[in-house]
């Protein structure tokens, strides 16, 4: 059957270009990405025959290749004369863009590069960033994307993604169709309102769910096609936004309230009746007021995922399992506390909670009793129970009243010290001695984004603690060198989870995410971390070894899926 199909393909087809590896359609009947819908009745998918030649096709960002086209390719696909005698390899193209993206000085201008290049040669967007991950990620994604968000209206030249703003209330589901693609696996939505510790970027936070999705395919292997970023315009706050001549998105305040949840209801709706339940829809950004009933209220009707509040989770918990192997002692003989009790904060702890009952077989209520918060009011504690947002209650323990984070190190001894806060430089030299002088090793994970929200730097962290702390931070730092011994700070980014953990869910055909998913991937995560990596004082796997870690995690995600009962079907081997 298949070199039936391929005959087909390559006779009937005759746009259908012949591209290295397996870049033309794969699966044969209804393959896994819906794109080759050929039946055994029609045997040609009735679009391929429309895909782009000649002029159109080099200005076709998803099949050009630029001088790599060889000359088959220009011949049958009516370049001549369209492009330069000089045909050359994409290997030769990525030294270029590479030499090429070298020369900018400023970061941004290195983003716009690789922008431009993702909307004039996808292929070799992607295989730059696969092969040069290490160096791209901070470009592409953060802290990079958060300047970019902050400029975007400046800096926009072709849009990418789809805007859905209030003037579309009632034909979202028109507006989903507008989307070129038909078969989406992945979405990533954003309202704007929290870009990283950035605050409301209104429109602008259209490079998250962009760069986002950029990841899922680089780390993760889900190809372009079926990944679809998507910014809801609710209005902005702003008010610098709401004044910039450059602004790109509406010039009102946020709708809240009903108004905002009818806009929200219609979008998750019009998603499933266009794309079906199987599409994970990843919520990105959003402001805590929002995030967590978003969350609560689509769970059990919709495949969705808060990546700041469950990807943030399990990289975390990941980090903290490997991290016992240096320090010692089991997740439930450390002492927790935090800064910052939104999104980050609260989905860590309940993670945290959760393996640990699991562990001990000790209800989770005396589990969360392990672990404390420090919210902008000081300690979380049961006298400020009533007046506290939903998702602190579980955290507000018997204690006296304690201000500041200082006093609440002091008074709580922990072992961990987590930052979530979005506000940068908060873990000052007085709170990094003071959980050194009772730690031989003090965990310190200084996790706000980008660059300028983090809690403390890699720097700070090691001198103040002498050395002595196990570190990582959300946004890239580069090693340190203390006392003649060079430090390496691990990154502990979501990006180490979400691509993983959403290409096992949509490879698996789950249509609910359940938290054993999240713990299979963190366990998955910390079983990648290495004696060599332990030695260098790293409690996460360079991200050189994104690919072959992500498709760990998304083995073992989908291996749990199955074991919960949760998709329909299981895999089906055909025979052909
Ligand atoms: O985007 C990142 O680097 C991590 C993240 O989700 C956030 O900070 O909101
Ligand atoms: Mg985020």
């Amino acid at each position: 059957m298949e070199s039936t199909m391929k005959e087909i393909r390559g006779g009937g087809a005759p746009c259908v270009l012949d591209m290295d590896d397996a870049a033309t359609v794969g699966g044969g009947v209804e393959d896994t990405y819906g794109e080759d819908r050929a039946t055994e009745e029609q045997l040609v998918t009735p679009w391929t025959v429309s895909v782009a030649s000649g002029y159109n096709l080099l200005r076709d960002p998803r099949y050009n290749k630029g001088l790599a086209f060889t000359e088959k390719e220009r011949e049958t696909h009516y370049l001549r004369g369209l492009l330069p005698p000089t045909v050359i390899s994409q290997e030769l193209q990525e030294r270029k863009i590479m030499h090429n993206i070298r020369q900018y000085q400023l970061p941004l201008q290195r983003y716009m590069a690789m922008m431009d290049l993702q909307e004039g040669n996808e292929r070799l967007f992607y295989k730059l960033l696969i092969d040069n991950v290490e160096e791209l990620l901070p470009i592409v994604y953060t802290p990079t994307v958060g300047e970019a968000c902050q400029k975007y209206g400046s800096i926009f030249s072709r849009p990418q993604g789809l805007y859905i703003s209030l003037k579309e209330k009632g034909k979202i589901l028109e507006v989903l169709k507008n989307w070129p693609e038909r078969s989406i696996q992945v979405i990533v939505v954003t309202d704007g309102e929290r870009i990283l510790g950035l605050g409301d970027l209104g429109c602008q936070g259209m490079g998250i769910p962009v760069g986002k999705l950029s990841l899922y395919t680089a780390l993760g292997g889900v190809r372009p096609s079926a990944c679809l970023p998507i910014t809801l315009d609710v209005g902005t706050n702003n008010e610098e936004l709401l004044n910039d001549e450059f602004y790109i998105g509406l010039r009102q305040r946020r709708a809240i309230g009903q108004e905002y949840a009818d806009f929200l209801h219609e979008f998750m709706a019009a998603v499933k009746q266009n794309y079906g339940e199987k599409v994970l829809i990843q919520f990105e950004d959003f402001a805590n007021h929002n995030a967590f009933d978003l969350l609560a209220r689509y769970g059990t009707t919709h495949l969705v995922f808060n990546d700041d509040i469950q990807g943030t989770a399990s990289v975390v918990l990941a980090g903290l399992v490997a991290a016992l192997k240096l320090v010692g002692g089991t997740l439930a003989e450390h002492t927790y506390l935090f800064l910052g009790a939104g999104e980050a904060g609260t989905g860590i702890a309940e993670l945290i909670a959760l393996e640990m009952s699991r562990q001990t077989k000790t209800p989770i209520d005396e589990c969360r009793k392990k672990i404390w918060l420090v919210d902008s009011k000081g300690l979380i504690v049961s006298a400020r129970k009533e007046s506290l947002q939903h998702f602190k209650k579980p955290w507000a323990h018997e204690h006296e009243h304690v201000g500041n984070l200082l006093d609440a190190v002091n008074a709580i001894k922990p072992t961990v010290l987590i930052g979530t806060s979005g506000k940068g430089q908060t873990f000052t030299q007085e709170v990094v001695e003071a959980i050194s002088s009772f730690n031989e090793m003090p965990i310190i994970l200084a996790l706000s984004n980008p660059t300028s929200q983090a809690e403390c730097t890699a720097e700070q962290a090691y001198t103040w603690s002498k050395g002595r702390a196990v570190f990582a931070t959300g946004s890239p730092f580069d090693p340190v060198e203390y006392n003649g011994k060079i430090y390496v700070p691990g990154q502990a980014n979501n990006a180490y989870i979400f691509p993983g953990f959403g290409l096992g869910v949509v490879m698996s055909g789950a249509i609910r995410v359940h938290d054993d998913m999240l713990l299979a991937a963190s366990e998955a995560l910390a079983q990648q971390v290495t004696q060599e990596n332990f030695d260098k004082g790293l409690i996460y796997p360079p991200f050189s070894n994104i690919r072959k870690i992500s498709a760990h995690i998304a083995a073992n995600v989908a291996a749990k899926a199955y074991e919960l009962g949760q998709p329909p079907h299981l895999p089906m081997f055909s025979s052909y």
